[in-house]
């Protein structure tokens, strides 16, 4: 068991270093190629969580800029007790840092989980099974612990092609995600 945790600690801290170890413009192509593959599974959808880049993380910042271009409604993630409540994200949003040093709107109005359309998440690591391994909080698992796969929200996971991995051990609290996109490919779970 503890050698276990001790390998999923060693692999994070490995993937969170080859995508720290990206160039600026590596990350600008990264996020450019990513608002590509999400487009076409936007259709029907009005309402959706993204995150801010940080460690490294591919970027959703394009992305963004796509989704209010379309005037779609966008979210991020707060951090509330153990779990991600949503915060509406505007071009006029104020912001607080969190216990992690990521930044947060500053709201009393949240939207839950399963009031959104989309979560786009950031991951640290997937395999070709669409597998994802996180921070390692447990936020967006306790987050959609109860989500049906086939219901609201749908669930899409971006990261760096360097934090695939041949296979990652998947534990019974993990939520399925229905697709990782890549700069280079689309994994639909
Ligand atoms: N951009 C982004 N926002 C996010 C997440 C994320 O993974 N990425 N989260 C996904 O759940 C939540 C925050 N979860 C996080 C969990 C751990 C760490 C982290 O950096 N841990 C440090 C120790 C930090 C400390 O305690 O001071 C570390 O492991 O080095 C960051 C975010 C909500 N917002
Ligand atoms: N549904 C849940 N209920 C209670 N505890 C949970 C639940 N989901 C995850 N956890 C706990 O959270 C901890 C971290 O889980 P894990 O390593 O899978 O996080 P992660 O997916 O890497 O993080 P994140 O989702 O924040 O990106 C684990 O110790 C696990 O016991």
């Amino acid at each position: 068991m503890t050698s276990l945790l001790d390998s999923r600690q060693r692999l994070r801290r490995q993937l969170r270093q080859a995508r720290r170890h990206l160039s600026a413009d590596e990350q600008q192509t990264a996020a450019q190629q990513i608002v590509e593959r999400i487009i076409p599974y936007l259709s029907d959808i009005k309402h959706i969580a993204l995150y801010l880049t940080n460690d490294g993380e591919i970027s959703p910042h394009l992305l963004c800029e796509y989704l209010w271009l379309q005037g779609l409604h966008t979210y991020l993630p707060v951090v509330k007790d153990k779990h991600l409540v949503f915060a509406s994200y505007t071009p006029d949003t104020i912001w607080q840092e969190n216990r992690f040093g990521i930044k947060e709107p500053i709201t009393t109005l949240y939207k839950e989980g399963n009031e959104l359309d989309l979560v786009v998440l950031p991951l640290v690591g997937f395999d070709e099974q669409g597998g994802r391994l996180g921070m390692g909080g447990g936020f967006y698992d306790r987050t959609f612990a109860d989500k049906n796969s086939a219901e609201a929200p749908l669930l899409i996971g971006l990261a760096h092609d360097c934090q695939q991995v041949k296979s990652l051990p998947i534990e019974n609290w993990d939520v399925p995600l229905q697709a990782i996109i890549t700069p280079s490919q689309t994994i639909l779970v």
